[in-house]
């Protein structure tokens, strides 16, 4: 477990979230973060993607977000304080992945190229860094799944496919 919180009783997890460009990290971040499922200000929702790293400190800044970290696991208070990451491969985030009790590998779903670099390269440099922690593979822009996607983002791949309207169950 990674360096304990101000609270005694609390367990904080680091929780280094890793990925290609543009694939969603920052926005899922930020979503847990916020506890907001629409994305607003804080995160960069342009069309023209410029890459960011959501800043670690907000733990330290922003009592909502401290706040909104903690969960309950199995009669633990834990502290889930999220690392977002640059996605170029060429950036080093050595210190990123220092101390990690758990790595996110995110790919989108409407950018296969994305998935083929899981294995390529982004495991691969995790187990440099970090032998035996556990990773988690999560799929991220999973609306666009049931968009009309190759029309409004310009997307292809196998990873996804236009579908009809009447296709869509709402819940
Ligand atoms: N439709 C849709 N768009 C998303 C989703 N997540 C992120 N986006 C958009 O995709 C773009 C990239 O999102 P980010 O969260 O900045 O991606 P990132 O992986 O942090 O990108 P880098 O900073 O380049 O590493 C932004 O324009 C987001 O608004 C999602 O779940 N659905």
């Amino acid at each position: 477990m990674s360096d304990s919180t101000e609270n005694p009783n609390e367990v904080a997890i680091k929780c280094v979230v890793v990925g290609d460009n543009n694939v969603g990290k920052t926005r899922l971040i930020c979503s847990r973060a916020y506890n907001e499922e629409a994305p607003n200000n804080r995160c960069n929702t342009s069309t023209s993607h410029v890459p960011t790293v959501w800043a670690i400190d907000q733990y330290r800044n922003n009592k909502q977000v401290l706040d909104n970290a903690r969960c309950v696991v199995d009669g633990t208070i834990v502290s889930l304080r999220l690392w977002d990451t640059f996605g170029d491969h060429h950036k080093n985030r050595r210190f990123a992945y220092g101390k990690a009790d758990v790595v996110v590998i995110c790919f989108s779903i409407c950018d296969e190229k994305s998935l083929n670099q899981v294995t390529k390269f982004w495991l691969p440099e995790v187990r440099k860094h970090n032998k035996s922690t556990p990773v988690l593979l999560v799929a991220c822009k999973v609306d666009l799944r049931f968009a009309e996607v190759r029309e409004k983002i310009k997307c292809k791949g196998t990873l996804s496919k236009t579908i009809k309207k009447s296709d869509i169950i709402f819940p």
